[in-house]
């Protein structure tokens, strides 16, 4: 192996989408098969003798692509030299928390973390938050890294996106891989709005394809939008195998780039396009490449789109003025 390995830095890695995500990276599925990766897996002192065994492992399964895994308890040299960080460990929301508890709890974590990657990471450093609340984590985390370019910090909602992808595919009775265009707006939460107004199936426009306003509102929306909750439900913890692809996707896309004609859906620091207040971390449709995003303009949007963008863009805005309010912005 000739090339200089990439140094991909995990929190949470002993965590279940850490369990589901270190095995894909170090097979090649994040940068390519035959991109060399160095594994830095960043976990709570409690949480390192399983991420140890984790790492063990990986040994086990002796990936060629695998230069290195260091397992670290210290996020200053678990971002030292990253060019890749995956932001999975997060505090989870416990009985009795309040939603402004939970932000707290999160800044302590991401505040910190965006600091770290400040002072040591590497000139290409990127970033994907996937510990929720994901948008606003990642606004703490970039707002203490006044030196990395601000369009380096991401959050995910490329799960969002598959759900939406596979949802349509079965109402149309299609395959995924005939679908394009779908944009998820907003905030992973249950306001953010799948989109198939611009989306298309097999080359056609698919809400006039569909042309079921009752399943786009009351069955399409919804059950992508809540998907993360019927999960828990059914499962009895949270996604984590669909987690872990998504993030696989996420940053595959962004360093691969979008394919001709299609593009995906990334939450960034909004420029102001489509009336998202400039600096909130939204979700839009992006296109990719050379390692760059770029949020795709001029769609029309319309009065019923136009009302759900505005309402998850609300609970951003309201999520960005209560970690502003707590100082840690
Ligand atoms: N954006 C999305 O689409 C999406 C989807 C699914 C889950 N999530 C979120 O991802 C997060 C992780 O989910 P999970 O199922 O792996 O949870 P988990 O509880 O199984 O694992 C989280 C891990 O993070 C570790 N951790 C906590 N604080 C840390 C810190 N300061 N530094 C490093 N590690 C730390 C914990 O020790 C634990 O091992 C949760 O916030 C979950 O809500 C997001
Ligand atoms: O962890 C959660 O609350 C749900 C998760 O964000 C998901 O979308 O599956």
């Amino acid at each position: 192996m000739t090339r200089t390995p990439v140094t991909v830095t995990i929190t949470g890695a002993a965590g279940q989408i850490g369990y589901a995500l270190l095995f894909r990276i170090a097979s090649g599925q994040l940068l390519g098969a035959d991109v060399p990766v160095r594994l830095r897996l960043l976990e709570i002192p409690q949480a390192v003798k399983a991420a140890e065994g984790t790492a063990m492992e990986l040994d086990d399964c002796a990936f060629p692509l695998v230069s290195g895994i260091d397992i670290l308890d210290d996020a200053a040299k678990a971002f030292e030299g990253a060019n890749v960080a995956l932001l999975v460990g997060a505090r989870p929301r416990t009985k009795g928390m309040e939603r402004g508890d939970l932000l707290e709890a999160n800044g302590g974590i991401f505040k910190p973390q965006g600091e770290a990657i400040n002072a040591g990471a590497a000139d290409d450093i990127k970033v994907l938050v996937v510990g929720n609340p994901a948008n606003t984590n990642a606004l703490i985390a970039q707002s203490h890294a006044p030196d990395v370019p601000a369009e380096r910090f991401t959050a995910m909602t490329r799960l969002d996106h598959n759900r939406a992808l596979a949802q349509l595919s079965k109402k149309a009775g299609v395959s995924v891989a005939d679908l394009r265009r779908l944009t998820i707006w907003g905030n992973h939460s249950a306001t953010q709005y799948p989109d198939i107004f611009h989306a298309e199936i097999a080359g056609k426009n698919a809400a006039e394809t569909v042309n079921d306003q009752g399943w786009l509102e009351n069955d399409f929306i919804p059950t992508v939008a809540k998907r993360g909750a019927a999960i828990i439900e059914a499962r009895g913890a949270s996604s984590a195998a669909s987690a872990a692809s998504a993030a696989i996707d996420h940053v595959h896309t962004w360093v691969n780039g979008t394919a001709e004609g299609d593009w995906t859906s990334m939450a960034v620091v909004s420029d102001g396009s489509y009336g998202v207040p400039e600096g909130l971390i939204s979700s839009f449709p992006v296109t990719t490449k050379d390692g760059k995003w770029e949020i795709v303009q001029g769609l029309e949007i319309n009065d019923f789109s136009r009302a759900r963008i505005d309402a998850s863009v609300r609970e951003l805005a309201e999520e960005r003025d209560a970690v502003r309010k707590l100082g840690l912005i």
